[in-house]
């Protein structure tokens, strides 16, 4: 309830601003009409459309950045190939933002992707089905007819499993996304639908990826992590081996993935310690907080 009514008074206090006072999703939609009825937005659709986005492109992206971050944790060599090519590719903090020099990082997005694989923020099956009256066209799936009103689904995190597409699927391999073959390349990028397709795919996707880069490239530009290295019980929370050996994250499926963990240990890097201070303006208390 305290969340509905949070979502509320943000709506409220946006309202009051003026229609235009911000270049925001609101002052888009905000005149838009229902082509039928010609009526405008009322306060409970803005409601439930905004109640929608909070899950939707909060948890989901909160899942993808945590599944970014264990898998660095647990392979060094990726970490150290993503450190480099942030801390080369930028000259400060305040530097890593949307642009070409941020989309340039190919290993950056590798591993955002890699991480979507093996542990999708939305792993489960996305039922669909057939109208019942669209029985025009046969729908076939290899050989047989799906009869109309049948729900159909290819659940994503046993798609992103599939050895014939992602071989090794439980090890987390970055560079398997910089591969050039085009064949195997196409395969990959047919396979990987932690976004969905077609007409209800995520309307986030950009700004998904947008987000998640920029928190990965700075954590990395201003951070090192690591595991807790002396308490396992620590180390191991949120983290499963069952099924290949291999440590991945846990995330239970309830739409969005939920997961708990993983347990790291950040520290500032000197490097960064006086920008951080000067640039994005944060006092010493926090960062002795961080560097603690
Ligand atoms: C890593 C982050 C994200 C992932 C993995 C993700 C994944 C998905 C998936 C799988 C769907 C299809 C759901 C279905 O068919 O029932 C979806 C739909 C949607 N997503 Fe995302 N999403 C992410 C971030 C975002 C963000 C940041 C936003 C916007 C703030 C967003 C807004 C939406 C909306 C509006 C839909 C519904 C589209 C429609 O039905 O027309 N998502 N997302």
């Amino acid at each position: 309830m305290a969340y509905y009514k949070k979502v509320r008074d943000f709506i409220v206090a946006r309202r009051a601003e003026g229609k235009h006072a911000r270049r925001d999703l609101y002052s888009f939609v905000v005149d838009i009409k229902d082509p039928e009825t010609g009526e405008g937005l009322r306060l409970r659709d803005i409601w439930s459309e905004a109640a929608f986005f909070v899950p939707a492109g909060g948890d989901t992206t909160s899942t993808a950045l945590t599944a970014a971050l264990f898998y660095l944790s647990r392979y060094p060599e990726c970490y150290k190939r993503l450190a480099n090519e942030i801390r080369n590719a930028f000259t400060s903090g305040v530097e890593i933002r949307h642009g070409t020099k941020l989309s340039g990082c190919t290993y950056l997005r590798a591993c955002i992707d890699e991480a979507m694989r093996i542990t999708p923020p939305i792993a489960t099956t996305l039922w669909r089905q057939l109208p019942e009256s669209d029985n025009e066209q046969l729908f076939v799936v290899e050989g047989q007819v799906i009869p109309p009103g049948t729900e159909v689904g290819v659940n994503i995190y046993t798609m992103h499993h599939n050895e014939e597409y992602f071989p090794d699927s439980y090890c987390f391999k970055p560079e398997r996304w910089l591969d050039e073959s085009l064949g195997r390349k196409k395969l990959m990028h047919d396979a990987f639908t932690p976004f969905s397709i077609g007409s209800r795919g995520c309307g986030g996707k950009a700004m998904a990826y947008q987000e998640a880069s920029i928190a990965i490239a700075k954590t990395f530009w201003y951070l090192d992590f690591e595991r807790p290295a002396h308490d396992m019980k620590a180390d191991r929370v949120g983290e499963i081996t069952q099924y290949s050996g291999k440590p991945e994250l846990e995330a239970l499926d309830q739409f969005a993935s939920v997961h708990r963990g993983p347990n790291l240990v950040f520290r500032l890097r000197d490097e960064a310690r006086d920008e951080l201070f000067e640039t994005e303006k944060l006092s010493y208390s926090t960062i002795l907080e961080l560097h603690s």
